[in-house]
């Protein structure tokens, strides 16, 4: 189905963790009131009436007249035509088990990065095989772009991605901003994919400088990381992309290098000596990389792609193999 999405089309926000949260300060900022589900009763009270999200960047403060938070999944998808999941992927189903109203006539853009567990599927098929909705009406938000540093104005770099390049502006109209720049792509597998791995290779870096690896060693690490995740991307779904752009290599990077990561967080507490349970417990925030490993391992058996860094990254987490030696045999493997 050919699917326009019209210049007054509404949005609505599912989820209320950091993204979810720095997603709709954006959409808010851009005139229409923005639909936002949230199911937490405690938040909920907190946005309506004091216009803050008491758990994630309590620092922003809404125009409580630009938002219309509310418990009511159904009522906030049924007044929306445009519907952006911002859940831990981990979460996804659960959020959206409520929903009896059909989702076939919305456009569904994912911010999610991450894969389905238990489904092995991204978001985006996820979405298209369980909701009926064709792949030209689903899209995709992502690049470089902590939560933390949207919602305080730091410069950012985002793209829209979506078959239909007319669609992917007037999405990227609701998230344009004088500290937001966009770019426009169609590749929505290549990005949605780059954007998983790359939380599993932030995990590696973590590992690696809580292990007590230096900055030589980090650049070889994440070099090595960028030409994983373009093998993967080319031997398990061939098309033209260029992964140097921000949308694949500046994500990869931002989460290698940003203290904001929560995946690079979670790697450094395991390279510090954390059993993976304890690292586990001490993060306040969802690391999706802990799941991606599982899922890209699985998916991967389909594809066979060589890739050492997963791999161990894989062991580490999931078989309980020393990060130690698992690190110095990588090493082994990297040019
Ligand atoms: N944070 C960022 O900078 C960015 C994140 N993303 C992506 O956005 C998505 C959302 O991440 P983010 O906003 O960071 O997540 P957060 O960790 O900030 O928020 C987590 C959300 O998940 C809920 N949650 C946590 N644990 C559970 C559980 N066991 N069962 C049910 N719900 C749970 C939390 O609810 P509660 O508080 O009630 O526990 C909260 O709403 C991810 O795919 C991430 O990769 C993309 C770009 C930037
Ligand atoms: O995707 C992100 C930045 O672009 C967020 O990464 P983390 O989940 O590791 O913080």
């Amino acid at each position: 189905m050919e699917y326009k999405i019209g210049t007054d089309a509404r949005c609505a926000v599912i989820g209320y963790g950091s993204w979810a949260t720095a997603i709709v300060g954006l959409l808010a900022a851009n005139g229409r009131r923005v639909g936002w589900y949230v199911r937490n009763p405690e938040v909920l009270e907190s946005l309506c009436s004091d216009g803050r999200n008491p758990r994630y960047l309590n620092d922003l403060e809404f125009d409580r007249n630009s938002i219309a938070p509310s418990s009511d999944l159904d009522a906030v998808v049924r007044d929306a035509d445009i519907v952006i999941l911002a859940t831990p992927s981990a979460y996804l189903k659960d959020f959206l088990a409520p929903l009896t109203v059909p989702l076939r006539d919305k456009f569904v853009v994912s911010a999610i990065k991450g894969i389905v567990p238990g489904d092995y599927q991204t978001v985006v098929e996820y979405i298209h095989d369980h909701y009926g909705l064709s792949y030209r009406q689903i899209g995709l938000v992502t690049g470089p772009s902590h939560a933390e540093e949207v919602s305080r104005g730091k410069l950012s770099y985002l793209t829209v991605v979506c078959a239909d390049p007319e669609n992917a502006r007037r999405i990227g109209e609701r998230f344009a901003g004088e500290n937001i720049r966009l770019s426009y792509s169609a590749d929505l597998y290549g990005v949605e994919y780059a954007a998983i791995l790359k939380n599993i290779y932030a995990l590696s870096v973590g590992i690696a400088v809580g292990l007590g690896y230096g900055d030589n060693f980090l650049a070889v690490l994440i070099a090595n990381a960028a030409g994983e995740m373009t093998r993967f991307l080319e031997e398990s779904y061939p098309d033209e992309r260029n992964t140097q752009v921000s949308a694949y290599l500046g994500d990869l990077l931002v989460t290698c290098y940003s203290t904001y990561s929560r995946n690079r967080r979670l790697g450094l507490l395991i390279g510090h000596g954390c059993t993976v349970k304890s690292a586990l417990n001490e993060m306040t925030m969802v690391a999706e990389g802990y799941f991606a490993a599982d899922c890209i391992r699985h998916i991967n058996f389909r594809h066979r792609v060589d890739m050492p860094i997963a791999d161990m990254v894989y062991r580490v987490l999931y078989e309980g193999a020393s990060a130690r030696r698992c690190m110095q045999e990588l090493t082994t493997k990297l040019i």
